[in-house]
């Protein structure tokens, strides 16, 4: 099996004035490239934490973890920000849109950095529902047409691994909807991975397979 992410034994707790606090002990999973997984569980069960490790953001207290075939231990900042702007798309709660520059702009430049050309992408504005608004600056828009917009510079970069935090959490039913269609398209004619950290139970049922963090990843 290719596999897009490898994570063996990871265990992970933050300090807090009380002591250090665990958020999973003992963490193992893979997922085959080309493959969908869910992170589910309770809010506090470490869904967001879990992602920021896989993109480089966060840092382990125990265990092994390759992704893209890559060693997590071995990458240094300067590595995991290459792999975030190339490799490892990321969309998370608080979208990284730059707010002096038009969405249309926003998406363009992240096709830019990854060397990607930005022609395929336009349409994906139009399919996430943004036609019309891909020149209003992101504090014109919605909260959710901002996370539209996350997900239309995921798909500019064209990467290898998508990992998304609740990516259609500020979304009414049918725009969820149609914005996880066209999440679920994309990422299946790519052929990327896909880790989506959720609480929509339908959501997570469209992914290949589920990982429940409820009982600190052993669920
Ligand atoms: N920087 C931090 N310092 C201390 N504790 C933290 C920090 N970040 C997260 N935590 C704690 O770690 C646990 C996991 O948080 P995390 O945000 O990963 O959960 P989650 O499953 O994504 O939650 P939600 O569904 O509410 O988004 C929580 O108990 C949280 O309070």
């Amino acid at each position: 099996m290719v596999t897009s992410v490898n994570v063996s034994g990871l265990s992970k707790s933050y300090n807090t004035g009380s002591g250090a606090v665990p958020v999973f002990l003992d963490l193992s999973f893979q997922l085959a490239a080309g493959e969908s997984l869910a992170l589910t569980g309770p809010s506090g069960s470490g869904k967001s934490t879990l992602l920021n490790i896989l993109c480089g953001v966060e840092g382990v207290d125990d265990g092994s973890m390759q992704v893209l075939g890559r060693d997590g231990a071995t990458l240094t900042a300067d590595q995991w920000a290459g792999l975030r702007r190339r490799r490892v798309g990321v969309v998370f709660q608080d979208s990284n849109l730059m707010p002096a520059m038009t969405l249309e702009e926003n998406v363009k430049l992240r096709a830019d950095l990854a060397g990607r050309s930005f022609g395929p992408v336009r349409d994906w504005l139009a399919r996430l529902g943004l036609a019309g608004l891909e020149q209003r600056y992101p504090d014109q828009v919605s909260g959710g047409q901002r996370q539209r917009a996350a997900l239309a510079m995921v798909f500019a970069m064209g990467p290898d691994l998508v990992l998304a935090d609740e990516p259609t959490g500020s979304l009414d039913r049918h725009t969820a909807r149609d914005v996880a269609d066209a999440l679920f398209h994309w990422q299946r004619t790519q052929g990327c991975g896909l880790i989506l950290a959720t609480h929509d139970l339908a959501l997570a049922e469209r992914c290949d397979r589920r990982l429940d963090l409820a009982e600190g990843g052993q669920g």
